[in-house]
């Protein structure tokens, strides 16, 4: 079943240099705007119970495209059919009226999003304890700060229950316990198979949590298929246009460090030291890293261990966690639990590397903590052999393939 079709739809905005170019374009009846093409005319189809992301540079046409979808803007062209009730976090703190407390914007919202007078007041006691705004919801909503307006946002959205959610780069703010609980949320979404579009500049996001995507690239789709490939794609455009990072796009997760769960340790196992304080391994030595994590209050299976080798100019030399390993870290003292990764022979070859260590969730979407760049070590090797590791080879006799 199809929840969301778009055909032909596009989108221009009219720019006028001087508010009065409106004024004369009015009285002279020709045109005193510039065209600005922020969507041209795209087919969409998103299956029923899909999760969608929308990925993209910045101005590439993505919050355009979520606020056709989500209705609070208008087509130039095409046409768009949406299956079941909709709701959307767009720009932060559009829809609330600023003047009315946050209980009377959430009556609000809701008589707007469809929910009749009874169904909104059965709703309302779990909007305000899922907002966790406590007392001020009965403050004005001016007076609220940017989390505790996504905060709102995001459990008035929610609570009604939709059967397609749309949202906006909206969980980059708030504090990291409510992120933790969107992202949940979310995922309970994607589990009973109502429709996520979600657009962000977290590519890891993007990529964890949406089954499929798009690449938009000055308003036209550049890529659309499965999450990790449209990602990736998209990542080695960036690389290949600035030779580094993509600006303003997050290519791991992000750091919210939540009080109760923190890396207490991270240690090198092995090597030999030297002057410069790095120890040295020769290809072929055993490498081991520690991992101590004071995990407080969580269930063991909900904090995971991820650890990426980089070497020294930035390349992620193999990252893996106990998240796709399957494993949970296992108990040291008390609360602080913890791992050993073995690499046993370690097949780098020359080179300054370093570790990323991360603490993550079950979901691989909330990261509790992390050490950017930890335990550098060096890696030497004998022969003259050139590149990043050594694999596994073997030479023989040439074959003959059958041309036809
Ligand atoms: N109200 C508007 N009036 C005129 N031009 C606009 C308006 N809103 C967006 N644009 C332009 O449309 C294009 C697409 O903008 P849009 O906000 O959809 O991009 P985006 O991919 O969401 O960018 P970002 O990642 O920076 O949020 C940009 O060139 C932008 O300048």
């Amino acid at each position: 079943m199809i929840a969301i079709q778009a055909q032909q739809l596009s989108k221009n905005y009219r720019q006028y240099a001087k508010p009065v170019d409106l004024f004369k374009e009015w009285l002279l009846k020709r045109p005193f705007h510039t065209e600005i093409k922020a969507l041209t005319p795209i087919d969409l189809t998103i299956e029923k119970g899909a999760t969608f992301g929308v990925i993209g540079d910045n101005g590439a046409g993505k919050s355009t495209l979520l606020k056709l979808l989500a209705g609070t803007l208008q087509p130039s062209s095409g046409t768009l059919h949406i299956e079941g009730r909709k709701s959307a976090i767009l720009e932060l703190g559009s829809g609330f009226h600023p003047e009315f407390s946050g209980l009377e914007n959430i009556r609000l919202a809701c008589s707007m999003l469809g929910l009749g007078a009874v169904e909104t007041k059965t709703r309302i006691p779990d909007i305000i304890a899922f907002s966790e705004l406590g007392d001020a919801i009965m403050r004005p909503v001016k007076s609220y700060s940017s989390g505790m307006f996504v905060r709102l946002a995001f459990s008035v959205v929610t609570s009604i229950e939709p059967d397609v959610l749309i949202v906006d780069e909206a969980l980059s703010v708030g504090d990291a316990l409510f992120q933790k609980k969107s992202m949940d949320r979310m995922m309970g979404f994607r589990d009973e198979k109502r429709t996520l579009v979600f657009c962000s500049h977290n590519l890891y996001q993007v990529k964890e949590l949406c089954e499929q995507a798009i690449w938009l690239d000055h308003g036209v789709i550049r890529a659309q298929g499965d999450s990790a490939t449209v990602v990736d794609d998209y990542q080695d455009y960036v690389r290949s246009r600035q030779g580094g990072s993509p600006t303003g796009q997050r290519l791991s997760a992000e750091t919210d460090a939540v009080s109760d769960v923190y890396l207490q340790e991270v240690s090198l196992e092995g090597g030999v030291d030297t002057a410069e304080g790095a120890p040295l391994f020769r290809q072929g030595d055993a490498l081991a890293i520690n991992v101590r994590a004071e995990i407080g209050t969580r269930p063991v299976d909900d904090v995971h261990i991820g650890l990426v080798l980089i070497r020294n100019d930035g390349l992620q030399v193999y990252g893996v966690s106990t998240l796709i390993d399957q494993c949970n870290l296992l108990p040291i003292d008390g609360t602080v639990h913890g791992a050993r990764l073995l690499f046993d022979p370690l097949m780098l070859m020359s080179g300054d590397y370093a570790l990323e260590a991360w603490l993550i969730d079950r979901s691989g979407l909330h990261v509790y903590d992390s050490r950017p760049v930890c335990c550098q070590f060096k890696v030497r090797h004998e022969s003259s052999e050139v590149g990043l590791v050594k694999m596994a080879h073997q030479w023989g006799p040439v074959k003959h393939v059958a041309t036809i």
